[in-house]
């Protein structure tokens, strides 16, 4: 069992991601985005970069949260994207329009894209590729879908990594966003166990160390996570991937609050 010493640098930004999947509807995704704006504004960690949050709303709910989120430090992404930049792919959603409607990153990888919808190790490899051609900044979901020993998901999670990876040609070092999602962990009332969480994230940075295409990786973890997981995992993760636990912005802002707490 490995320990829980943190591996996070002192100083590095606590890292909170939300997607808003498709929970909310329009109405509701713009009410979140003002209540997230507020916490970003009146919250000191926010404003001077202790903690750095990012928002993923439906891509219909784009526009609305972006004005909602206008003069905050909150970095606005999509939850997918397509492959191909340009041509006849009907319905698709180019990386190009994403970055020109204010998108800083984008999601890859998600077991909701790859089991629900055919996403298979090729598509995610071509989707990462996209992003970073587009200068967006891929948040890259990897996990085991059973729940098996750590050292066990740590092999399945790293080979995800390795294959969406495999042939990434970036032209200036990339920012890269691990988010470690054990599938059985997702949608659950908590999260995996920290010592599970540990071992896995720590075989991710190892997989990740001196990868010189980036200039900046953070590993976050997500599946349940809520109020109560950034203490338990002890600066091991560079902060957490949020989805039902953080639809409320009063809990998102109980979150932040944990972040800046000495230890997390
Ligand atoms: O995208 C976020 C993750 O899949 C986690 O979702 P959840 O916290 O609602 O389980």
């Amino acid at each position: 069992m490995s320990d829980l010493r943190p591996t996070t640098a002192p100083n590095r930004p606590t890292l909170l991601g939300v997607s808003l999947k498709l929970y909310l509807d329009l109405d509701r995704s713009a009410a979140w985005a003002r209540g997230v704006a507020d916490v970003a504004r009146r919250h000191p960690a926010v404003a001077d970069g202790r903690v750095r949050l990012f928002a993923l709303p439906s891509l219909p709910a784009l526009p609305a949260v972006r004005e909602a989120l206008a003069g905050t430090r909150v970095e606005l992404g999509a939850q997918d994207l397509s492959m191909h930049d340009r041509g006849a792919y009907t319905g698709e959603i180019s990386g190009a329009d994403l970055a020109a409607a204010g998108c800083r990153l984008v999601e890859v990888g998600h077991v909701e894209r790859r089991l629900g919808f055919g996403e298979d190790e090729d598509t995610v490899r071509a989707k990462l590729q996209a992003a970073v051609r587009n200068g967006l900044t891929p948040v890259l979901c990897v996990g085991e879908h059973e729940r098996v020993s750590p050292v066990d998901a740590a092999a399945a999670s790293t080979a995800q990594l390795a294959s969406a990876l495999d042939g990434l040609r970036a032209s200036e070092p990339a920012e890269l966003i691990v988010a470690y999602e054990p599938v059985w962990a997702i949608g659950m009332p908590d999260p995996a166990p920290a010592e599970h969480i540990a071992e896995v994230v720590a075989a991710l940075r190892h997989g990740l160390d001196g990868d010189r295409r980036f200039a900046s990786v953070s590993v976050l973890y997500g599946g349940s996570a809520q109020h109560g997981s950034l203490s338990a995992l002890g600066g091991i993760v560079d902060g957490l991937f949020l989805g039902r636990f953080a639809h409320d912005p009063a809990e998102l802002a109980r979150i932040v609050d944990e972040a800046t707490t000495p230890g997390n």
